[in-house]
Formats: structure tokens, C-alpha cells, sequence
């Protein structure tokens, strides 16, 4: 389920869940692999992610429960294909293997080594999917060792092309693509299912929103301080800031707003109008979120123009009142009670926005 939280568990714990997601597809004896093999492979991707905020083990656990979660719920494996759901689930796993914590943008305007061996082009998702690849190499590890080459070349595409999907800088290609062939969506055009695979990926990587606030936040905390630890680094290296990572320019509600109203809630529509069955276990989750935060900004947003007006009003009495004698302490007195007037009335709206009952209103 979408509401699984990871956090209580161990490492260890969480490598035998993913472990058990293959075998509850039964991947283990339709594609022979060997169990071995799959606990192996599991372990080295687990030791190539980084200890970073965001971008670590833990992410990647996320992402390949959220795609198991909507598997089970859509029964994707009649639709699609088992080896498409094998190859996705795969994918997820290997989808961010060695992120340093600073993304595409960073790399290129760096230059760094990735942004000069990848051309620029998605430097980091190209990485990904090499590591996984590397992996992979190992015979102890590979869980494809049974597939013919003609197999593992399907294995391969179809895992090249799901990760290199996860660079955020395609996302409007892939949304528009796909909500092109919506109307008349065919399981068996193989481009269809190509481009469904692309947004299964993108779906269950950017799907934090879609739990509960108590596991979607935490995680939302882990972002921010990636995304700061980027722009800091940023312009203590003279580069361009980015600016949906700058701590001078976003709050959380005004990140989530736009990224949750923008980016998330359009890809989820477009996926729940294939998958009616998604509505309540991801979409209505999203809605919700973006509606919590809407209104946490609403506050924000008042908050701060209450502080601007007390200032006002203070700068105004201090300009147009006597400072001294009987005079003085009452406009004193007065500008104390407009403050704590003013701000029970933003108390008050604050409150209003956040728990919007009848009563209050
Ligand atoms: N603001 C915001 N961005 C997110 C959230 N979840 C994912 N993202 C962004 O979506 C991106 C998906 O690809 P990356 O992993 O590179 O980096 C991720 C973040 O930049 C979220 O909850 N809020
Ligand atoms: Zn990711």
C-alpha cells in the first residue's frame, strides 16, 4: 500500500522486502532466477547509493514500493507483460544508483565529470543506469544470467529506457506524449506500453505526496536540505542559483505548491484516467496534499503582510507621535494594542485556513 512507511525498518529489513516483491510475482521461477543471485544483486545495489539527505537507499526503496503497490492494484502484470513489470521493478531499484546529491543542473553548469562524459544529456540518469549495468556484469549478481542474449537485449532497452525517463527534464515531453495516446490506448502497440512504462517510473519516483503527511513530510525535509546544500554550494562557486532550490526564494508550502499543482497532480490525472483503480489510492492522496498546502501558503502569504503592516504602523507612530512625556507612552500603549489586535486577527486566519470549519467562519 501507498501508506507503507519505511522508516522503522532496518536496512537489512528492507532489502528482504524488496527481495520479497520479486517473489511475490514469482520473477524467481518464471525467469529462473536464482535467489542467491537476487539477494546478491539487491546488496550491491544497496552499497552503490550514497549516504545523501534524499537521493539514498532508502528513496529507492520508496520508489520500487510505490510501482509495487500500483502493480498489485491494477494488476499491471495481465496488462503489460510480467517481464515489463520485471524490467520496471528492476528499473526502480537501479533508478538513482550513485547520486551524489546534486542534480543535472549542477552537473552541467559544473562541468563536472559526468556533465563532460554525458555530453550534458541527462548526465545523471545516464550514470544510474550504468552502475546498474556494471552490476549487472558480475555473474554472482545478475539476475538475468538464464535470459538469451536476445532477452537480455529487451531486459536491457526497456531498462535504459525507464531510467533515462526519471530526468525530470523530459517530463513534458513524456506527460504530453502520453496524454496523446490516452484516448485510444492499445496494450498491444508497443509504443504505448513503452510510453506507460516511462510514466510508471516517473509516478512512483516523484510519489512522496501520495502518502500520508507523516511519511510524506520527512521525506519532503530530506529534499530541502539537498536542494539547499546544492544552491549554497552554488553560489559559493559563483554558478547560476537554481532557483526551486534556493532558501533565500522557497518555503515548503510554496515548493510543494508548485511542484504538487505544476509537475505531480497533472502526470497522476493522466495516469488515474487509464487506471480508474488509482483515483483513491494515489490521485485523491495528491489533491489532498496540494489543498493542505494551498492553504498553508494562504497563511504564509498573510502572515507576512501582517508583519509588513505592524512595521508599517510602528515606522508610521514613530514618525508622527511625541517620544516623550504622557504623549509618548500612550501612543505607546496604542501601538501595543493595534499589534496584538492585528495579530490575533492573523492568529485567527491562519487558524481559519489551516481547519476551515463552519464555526469559524
Ligand atoms: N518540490 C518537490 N520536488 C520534488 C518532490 N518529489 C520529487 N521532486 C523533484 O522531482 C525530481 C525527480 O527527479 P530527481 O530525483 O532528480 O529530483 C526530484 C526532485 O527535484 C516533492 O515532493 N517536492
Ligand atoms: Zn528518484
Amino acid at each position: 500500500m501507498p501508506t507503507f512507511d519505511a522508516r522503522p525498518w532496518e536496512d537489512e529489513e528492507l532489502l528482504l522486502l524488496l527481495q520479497q516483491m520479486y517473489l511475490d510475482h514469482d520473477f524467481c521461477s518464471k525467469f529462473a532466477i536464482d535467489i542467491q543471485t537476487l539477494r546478491n544483486f539487491l546488496y550491491e545495489a544497496y552499497k552503490n547509493y550514497n549516504d545523501v539527505p534524499f537521493h539514498n537507499f532508502r528513496h529507492c526503496f520508496c520508489v520500487a514500493q510505490m510501482l509495487y503497490a500500483i502493480s498489485w492494484c491494477v494488476d499491471l502484470p495481465s496488462k503489460i507483460g510480467h517481464l515489463e513489470v520485471l524490467i520496471l521493478l528492476t528499473s526502480c531499484i537501479c533508478h538513482d544508483l550513485d547520486h551524489p546529491g546534486y542534480n543535472n543542473i549542477y552537473q552541467i553548469n559544473a562541468k563536472t565529470e559526468l556533465a563532460i562524459r554525458y555530453n550534458d544529456i541527462s548526465p545523471l540518469e545516464n550514470h544510474h543506469c550504468s552502475v546498474a549495468f556494471r552490476i549487472l556484469e558480475n555473474e554472482d549478481c545478475n539476475i538475468f544470467k538464464s535470459f538469451s542474449s536476445e532477452e537480455f537485449k529487451v531486459v536491457r532497452e526497456g531498462m535504459i529506457r525507464s531510467i533515462l525517463a526519471t530526468d525530470m527534464a523530459r517530463h513534458n515531453e513524456i506527460l504530453t506524449n502520453f496524454k496523446e495516446i490516452l484516448p485510444n490506448f492499445n496494450y498491444d502497440d508497443k509504443g504505448h506500453v513503452n510510453l506507460l512504462c516511462m510514466v510508471l517510473i516517473k509516478v512512483s519516483d516523484i510519489s512522496n505526496e501520495a502518502r500520508p503527511m507523516e511519511v510524506a513530510e520527512p521525506w519532503l525535509d530530506k529534499l530541502l536540505q539537498e536542494f539547499f546544500k546544492q544552491s549554497d554550494a552554488e553560489k559559493l562557486e559563483g554558478l547560476p542559483v537554481t532557483p526551486f532550490m534556493d532558501r533565500d526564494k522557497i518555503t515548503k508550502p510554496s515548493s510543494q505548491c508548485s511542484f504538487i499543482g505544476f509537475v505531480l497532480l497533472p502526470l497522476f490525472e493522466a495516469l488515474g484516467e487509464l487506471f480508474e483503480e488509482l483515483q483513491d489510492l494515489i490521485v485523491q492522496p495528491v489533491r489532498e496534499a496540494l489543498d493542505y498546502y494551498r492553504r498553508l501558503n494562504e497563511a504564509n502569504k498573510e502572515e507576512r503582510m501582517h508583519r509588513k503592516s505592524i512595521v508599517e504602523l510602528e515606522q508610521h507612530s514613530a514618525t508622527h507621535s511625541p517620544d516623550s512625556g504622557k504623549g509618548g507612552a500612550q501612543s505607546k500603549n496604542m501601538r501595543k494594542s493595534l499589534s496584538f489586535q492585528t495579530r490575533s486577527r492573523h492568529i485567527f486566519s491562519v487558524f481559519k485556513h489551516l481547519y476551515p470549519r463552519e464555526d469559524m467562519s
